[in-house]
């Protein structure tokens, strides 16, 4: 018998080429291909069940945690898994765990800035796991601002060792995850000191726990910081804090990339710039913004497919009442968060290509690109991730008060997702650094040096200052050139704009710091119009498949429109449009929201998300929502009795006072 398919009529309505669209969304048929298989084996796979963890105690759910890493890794040992279908894996179990932390901050730092003899000593134990890893950088008392960090590797010439020191309770390490009670290794960031001279932070590998006993070494007091946001959600990281006692490691842990030590205690700075010892944070952002249109896409998939069950008003004749979907307002509110899902998945393609290029130039000693993959990994982390974390709210919003069950999957989403604002550098801290990129990128437009790569527009400053936005009417938004215009001009306005004002400061940081609301905004028009123009530019590709470049098409003006018109006040002060240019391309959105409406599950479908990734009755796959609902609700350990634990010391008396009272 044919499985019940709620959703089938509204896939019918698709106009476009779904397995197509898989694979664009994929990013190459091999891509689909590879996601789909893993996805499916860690669905099918009892073990990886994670329908029950909003329930477990910390210690229960921590230990569940260890349970799946440890099945996860046999898995990929016995299957012989590629590093790329393995992350995949651990990607779709789904359950924060030290692996991240492992896999992706331990061994990146050691790669980017260790040396080669470094590489050969410690990688081949931590890829094979005989030493587990974490990124120890953020203390107690700083993690923004990485050189006021206080923890001490002072370099002994008589032992030829490194002494490290925690000298203030503010210098203890805290958040570092998987260092609370999983790590055997750290890659610890402290300032060096040789002959009692700072020569700044620093990379260290030190060993925290015995191989043999998993007991911290003498010298190490570490444990996990305590329950964070939520409930399940990222506590299944162990979080954790760690204090050094004069802890002595062999100079040659130092990881000595960027500056070395010498065996008699001399500094060296190589050519290579110190900013990459921040090159782990670097790499981590740039995987955060393709993980962000994960995130949100599968926040967007629960949410419209639920909006295309729920029914609310509006019945005639004793007819069906009218889908959620079909309403103005949920489409004004969903459609753009769809759109958004894609735009970041493009953007973050082209990041990853970007890390990629800039990784072979520093690889061959040329530097020149590395500030513009700072400005970019630094400027798209920070706006994907606040735009992510918003939209889930909003898309538990959208799905009314069934939206604020456990089992909906978004409250956990949330929580898991929300420190994504705030670990990797907090979203205002880095779009501060954008803006710092943006203003020197203005201040060295009139010395000859071309602005390139995402900035080259700047070098059209003087065209895009006075150019006229020549929309008449509605459909003329749907022109590339003129969308891209338009926010290229925001841009370069609000840059020269907060410039001139930064020129009226006489010392340049205090302008900085006055202005940094304004800057905040700047950065944020610069790396809109990059997402912007990345969509634009993924559209000139040779997409095949019936439909799938319309759609996309589509999604784009979307995209644009919808910024346009929640920033209409930037666009329209600064004279890059006019108010009647502004309504109009809001009527332009309406109109696209119609387009969008029948392809709206299909375009969700894409995703390709298997009902256990999604985790969520209202997104399931089925639509059969209500009878899910229902049976759901049963399994509720406070079901598991009619009468409740409790009833008798606490119900039953106060039940009875008010009979006696009432009797009274
Ligand atoms: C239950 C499950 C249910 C559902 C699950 C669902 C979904 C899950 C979905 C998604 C999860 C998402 C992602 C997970 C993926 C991986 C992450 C896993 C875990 C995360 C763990 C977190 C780890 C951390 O947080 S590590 C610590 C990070 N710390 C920071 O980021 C600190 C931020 N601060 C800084 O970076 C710096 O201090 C600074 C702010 C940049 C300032 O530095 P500094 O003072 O030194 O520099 P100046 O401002 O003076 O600038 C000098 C100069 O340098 C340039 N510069 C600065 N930084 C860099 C750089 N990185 N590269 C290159 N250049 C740099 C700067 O521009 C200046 O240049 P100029 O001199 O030219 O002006
Ligand atoms: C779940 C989670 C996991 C983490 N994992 C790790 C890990 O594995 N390893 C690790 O080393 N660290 C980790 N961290 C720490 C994380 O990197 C830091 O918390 C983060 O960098 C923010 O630093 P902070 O906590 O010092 O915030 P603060 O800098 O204290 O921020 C507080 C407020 O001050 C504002 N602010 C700060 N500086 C400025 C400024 N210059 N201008 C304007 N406003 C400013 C911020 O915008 C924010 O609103 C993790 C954190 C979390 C929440």
């Amino acid at each position: 018998m044919e499985a019940l398919d709620y959703h089938a009529e509204e896939r019918r309505k698709a106009e476009f080429n779904l397995d197509e669209m898989k694979i664009v969304w994929a990013g190459s048929r091999r891509n689909y291909e590879l996601s789909d298989r893993v996805a499916r084996l860690v669905a099918s796979d009892p073990v990886f069940r994670k329908d029950n963890r909003t329930m477990l105690t910390r210690k229960d759910l921590f230990k569940d945690t260890l349970r799946k890493a440890a099945h996860a890794w046999k898995r990929i040992i016995d299957l012989r898994l590629s590093e790329e279908e393995a992350n995949m894996l651990r990607s779709y179990v789904d359950q924060p765990a030290f692996t991240d932390l492992h896999w992706g901050m331990f061994i990146p730092a050691i790669k980017g800035q260790g040396t080669s003899e470094q590489h050969e000593k410690w990688l081949p134990m931590a890829y094979k796991m005989q030493i587990i890893g974490c990124y120890a950088q953020t203390e107690l008392g700083h993690g923004s601002n990485v050189q006021g960090l206080e923890t001490t590797a002072t370099f002994d010439p008589q032992t030829d060792e490194f002494d490290l020191h925690s000298p203030t309770l503010t210098s203890s390490k805290w958040w570092p995850g998987g260092l609370g009670k999983v790590s055997t290794h750290a890659v610890v960031y402290a300032r060096l000191i040789t002959g009692g001279q700072d020569h700044g932070v620093h990379g260290f590998i030190v060993q925290l726990r015995g191989l043999d006993d998993h007991l911290p070494l003498p010298g190490i007091t570490v444990g996990d910081i305590g329950m964070k946001f939520g409930s399940g959600a990222y506590n299944s990281m162990d979080n954790g804090l760690l204090r050094f006692d004069h802890v002595r490691i062999p100079r040659n842990q130092m990881l000595m990339r960027v500056s070395q030590v010498t065996r008699e205690g001399k500094f060296v700075q190589s050519d290579v710039p110190r900013q990459l010892v921040y090159g782990t944070m670097v790499y981590v952002r740039q995987t955060i913004v393709s993980d962000a249109s994960c995130a949100l896409a599968r926040a967007v998939c629960i949410a419209t497919r639920y909006s295309a069950v729920r029914r609310q008003f509006g019945s005639q004749n004793g007819g069906p009442e009218i889908q959620v979907i079909d309403y103005k307002t949920q489409q004004s509110r969903l459609f753009p968060l769809l759109a958004s899902a894609y735009a970041f998945r493009f953007v973050g393609e082209w990041l990853k290509w970007l890390y990629t290029d800039v990784t072979q130039r520093l690889q061959a000693n040329d530097f020149s690109t590395l500030p513009e993959a700072h400005a970019c990994t630094a400027g798209l982390k920070s706006m994907t991730t606040s735009v992510t974390a918003d939209a889930i709210e909003e898309c538990r919003k959208l799905c009314g008060g069934h939206g604020y069950l456990s089992n909906s999957g978004l409250p956990e989403l949330f929580a898991v997702y929300i420190p994504t604002c705030t670990y990797e550098g907090d979203n205002v801290v880095l779009l501060l650094q954008v803006a710092r990129f943006l203003m020197k990128t203005v201040s060295q437009l009139g010395s000859g040096k071309k602005p390139v790569g995402t900035t080259a527009y700047m070098g059209r400053a003087e065209h895009l200052m006075q150019c006229r936005c020549e929309v008449e009417m509605a459909q003329d938004w749907l022109k590339p050139s003129t969308i891209l215009e338009a926010f290229e001009a925001r841009a370069v306005r609000m840059s020269i704009a907060c410039a001139k004002s930064l020129g009226k400061f006489s010392n340049p940081e205090d302008g900085f710091a006055e202005l940094s609301p304004d800057l905040v905004e700047v950065a944020i028009a610069h790396c809109q119009l990059i997402v912007v123009s990345k969509f634009l530019e993924k559209l000139q590709q040779d997409i095949p498949g019936k439909g799938v470049k319309r759609q996309l098409e589509i999604l784009c003006n979307v995209y644009a429109l919808h910024l346009l018109h929640k920033h209409l006040g930037d666009f329209v002060a600064t004279g890059c449009i006019t108010p009647n240019q502004g309504a109009l391309a809001n009527e332009q959105l309406r109109l696209l929201y119609a387009q969008v409406r029948p392809n709206a599950i299909a375009l969700v479908d894409a995703f390709n998300y298997t009902d256990h990734y999604l985790g969520s009755i209202l997104g399931c796959y089925d639509g059969n929502v209500y009878q899910k609902l229902y049976q759901e609700a049963w399994k509720d350990p406070l079901n598991d009795t009619v009468v409740p634990d409790g009833y008798l010391e606490y119900l039953r008396p106060i039940l009875k006072q008010h009979i006696r009272t009432a009797r009274l």
